[in-house]
């Protein structure tokens, strides 16, 4: 039996909706004795455990709470309530530009993102020529990031990523930004991690990319967990969901999600 790779216990994230945003809209807003925030749970009471080496498709619809969880995971948020554990080392695209400095270039962000997973300038030096020739970025290589379309971004992001020796891998955005030859690309080369036996949780609305890539599914709906299982059945589980209206909308967004993949990812 693998050992423990991700443990979530009990997990909420609450965040603060404010609906105004000068201070004078606010001083109005109370004299009136209007609401001028609300908090929600973007996490409520999540529970589950991923072993080393499963592959996760994380999947539901907008606003669900996926990236949020990605970030709980990966550490640079943490949870109001509940734990999150992890063994080894953690990479991924977690969101487009994360760990980038916009004025440095692509060349010069290589290093400092390398070195934000704690790479030395040898180690960096080690998998620079690898990092450059995935990303496929040419001339703009050069220029600073801060220009980069989110396409440029997420190709420098999940090209370092991929690139680091980790334990876990996450991934959220990465197809969603790329162009179709990057998309594919970057499909392989997740398989390839997850055949190594590293643990990868995926985020993504792409039911036939979570097909190929995972073997387990959980589903979250307005920050609750809904569904952990097998992954056809998850699947189907947001096709069809408790209601039909609610079920259609589901599967157009599914199917939408697909046909922007691309019929051969
Ligand atoms: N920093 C924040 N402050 C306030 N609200 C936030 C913050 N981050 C996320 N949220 C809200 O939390 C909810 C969950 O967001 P999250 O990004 O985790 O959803 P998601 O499932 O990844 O959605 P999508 O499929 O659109 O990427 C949303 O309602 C979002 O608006």
């Amino acid at each position: 039996m693998s050992a423990d790779s991700i443990v979530v216990d009990g997990v909420t994230k609450n965040f603060t909706l404010r609906y105004h945003r000068s201070i004078k809209d606010i001083t109005v807003a109370k004299i009136k004795g209007q609401a001028v925030s609300n908090t929600f749970k973007a996490l409520d009471d999540i529970s589950f455990t991923i072993k080393q080496g499963e592959s996760v498709g994380l999947m539901g619809l907008n606003g669900s709470g996926k990236s949020t969880l990605l970030k709980l995971i990966s550490g640079v948020m943490r949870p109001d309530q509940g734990v999150v554990k992890t063994r080894g080392q953690i990479a991924g695209l977690i969101a487009t530009g994360a760990g980038f400095h916009p004025q440095l270039s692509g060349r010069e962000n290589i290093f400092l993102n390398a070195a934000i997973y704690g790479l030395s300038e040898d180690e960096t030096a080690a998998i620079y020529d690898d990092v450059v020739r995935f990303a496929e970025l040419g001339d703009h290589l050069n220029s600073p990031v801060g220009n980069y379309s989110s396409g440029q971004y997420s190709r420098l992001g999940f090209s370092v990523a991929v690139h680091i020796d980790s334990d876990i891998f996450l991934a959220d955005e990465v197809l969603a930004v790329g162009d179709k030859p990057f998309k594919k690309k970057c499909m392989e080369k997740m398989e390839e991690i997850r055949d190594s036996g590293r643990t990868v949780v995926y985020v993504s609305h792409a039911a036939g990319s979570v097909k190929r890539m995972c073997d387990r599914v959980i589903c979250l709906e307005k920050g609750r967990l809904v569904f952990d299982g097998d992954v056809d059945e998850g699947i189907e589980y947001l096709h069809y969901g408790e209601d039909d209206a609610k079920g259609s909308a589901k599967l157009k967004q599914l199917e939408a999600a697909d046909s922007a993949l691309g019929a051969e990812v």
